[in-house]
């Protein structure tokens, strides 16, 4: 058997941006002349090697400015990588920027055919496509209006439309499909499923790890603008979860970034995920038994103090939370160390990756720590129903007469 042509090949790419110390403009003119003292540069991305086969579709993550959209500009030949070399196959499409491509006086047709002529279209093709890229968009009524009035969502039905109808072979999506509507979103993911179906490439950044696990068959983790880790996308999640609890550690060690009003210092040592029996664990299933234990310390005594817990996504949107003051506990002094347990009995999380935030309160309510996705958890797909509430559905049927 053959091995798959490589549609895409990144070789020790490296990208440096300059970024300027100096923000005010007075301070420019102070420091006029002297540019290279107030100038720092910043790696974006590290001697990254990639080589993507044709017909996979890989999911790129990593926390926020791990250098994602950097890779993805460089795949797809928006940005010049500072040392090293990308090299593509044939046509290409990219959902970048919102907006990117797009011409602000022009309206929605005249920037169907310009986009579609950059994307390597005949004016002719592009008649023929027309009608279909903008059913498939939704957005006929405007299709007359200059595109300096559209919504965000409205330029990204109509350049997803577009990218969609040039006949791609590799198609490299940036975030921008979550500013589209439910509806919409879907009707893009059915489309990049039949993309697959299809043997075309396809390269997506995205903070949805739930994205990641259905969709991609390859998942590349970055942080600070190196690989971390490129396999299976179910690996690559964990891999993304661990890390942030290894952040998490750094922090709990003193050199975080835990917020500390003066005179009150709290410190949040452990959060650990337990099942119902106390029994520390990551993999559960809707309905089980979930306790969170948070170690909690304080140097000197606090009379009045509060923990707080939020359960997220990954998408980062809250799924619950709860204070032990909306809880009605009151806690006694706390002298040195104190551990809290949350309990969520029959938790009804659907199916997916959750992750823990923890913070803990002072007097007047003060934040005095915080650890951010200190702990993480998992809930297995459940058969009979999706989403991220699960609720024991049933269906029947009656006849009308
Ligand atoms: N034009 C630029 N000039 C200076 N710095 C830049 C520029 N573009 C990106 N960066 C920096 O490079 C880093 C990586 O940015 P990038 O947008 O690739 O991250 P990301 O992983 O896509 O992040 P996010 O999840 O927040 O979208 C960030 O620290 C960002 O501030």
């Amino acid at each position: 058997m053959n091995s798959p042509v490589n549609v895409v090949q990144v070789n020790d790419v490296s990208k440096r941006f300059i970024v300027r110390k100096d923000n005010s403009i007075k301070e420019r003119i102070v420091n006029f002349g002297r540019g290279a003292r107030y100038r720092e540069d910043f790696w974006a991305l590290r001697n990254v090697d990639i080589e993507i086969a044709a017909g996979s579709t890989v999911g790129l993550i990593g926390p926020n400015g791990s250098g994602k959209s950097t890779l993805l500009k460089a795949i797809g030949g928006i940005i010049q990588p500072t040392t090293g070399s990308v090299q593509r196959r044939g046509r290409m499409a990219a959902l970048l920027e919102l907006g990117a491509g797009f011409h602000q006086d022009l309206t929605g047709r005249e920037n169907v055919y310009l986009n579609a002529s950059i994307l390597g279209l005949s004016r002719k093709q592009t008649d023929m496509h027309f009608d279909d890229i903008v059913e498939f968009s939704g957005i006929e009524a405007f299709i007359d209006t200059q595109v300096k009035f559209y919504s965000s969502g409205m330029y990204v039905r109509l350049a997803f439309a577009v990218a969609v109808h040039v006949d791609p072979d590799l198609l490299l999506v940036d975030e921008v499909l979550a500013v589209g509507d439910e509806a919409f979103q879907r009707k893009c993911l059915d489309k990049i499923r039949s993309f697959q179906d299809e043997g075309r490439t396809i390269v997506l950044v995205t903070h949805s790890l739930n994205q990641v696990t259905d969709f991609c068959n390859r998942a590349i983790v970055l942080a600070r603008g190196s690989v971390v880790f490129d396999g299976e996308p179910i690996d690559a999640v964990s891999v993304l979860r661990s890390g942030f609890e290894a952040t998490y550690e750094a922090d709990a060690t003193g050199h975080g970034t835990f917020k500390q009003p003066a005179g009150e210092r709290g410190k949040i040592a452990r959060v650990r995920v337990l099942d119902g029996q106390g029994h520390e664990q990551r993999n559960f299933s809707t309905g089980d038994d979930l306790l969170v234990e948070v170690d909690v310390e304080s140097a000197t005594p606090l009379n009045k103090w509060a923990v707080g817990l939020h359960i997220d996504n990954p998408l980062g949107q809250l799924v619950t939370g709860a204070t032990s003051k909306s809880l009605d506990a009151k806690f006694p002094t706390l002298d040195g160390a104190a551990r809290v347990r949350f309990a969520l009995p029959r938790a009804n999380f659907g199916g997916g990756e959750y992750g823990v935030t923890v913070a803990m309160f002072g007097s007047d309510d003060q934040e005095i720590a915080r650890a951010t996705d200190a702990a993480s958890f998992s809930i297995g797909q459940h058969a009979r129903s999706w989403g991220p509430l699960f609720t024991d559905v049933s269906v029947g049927m009656t006849p009308i007469d």
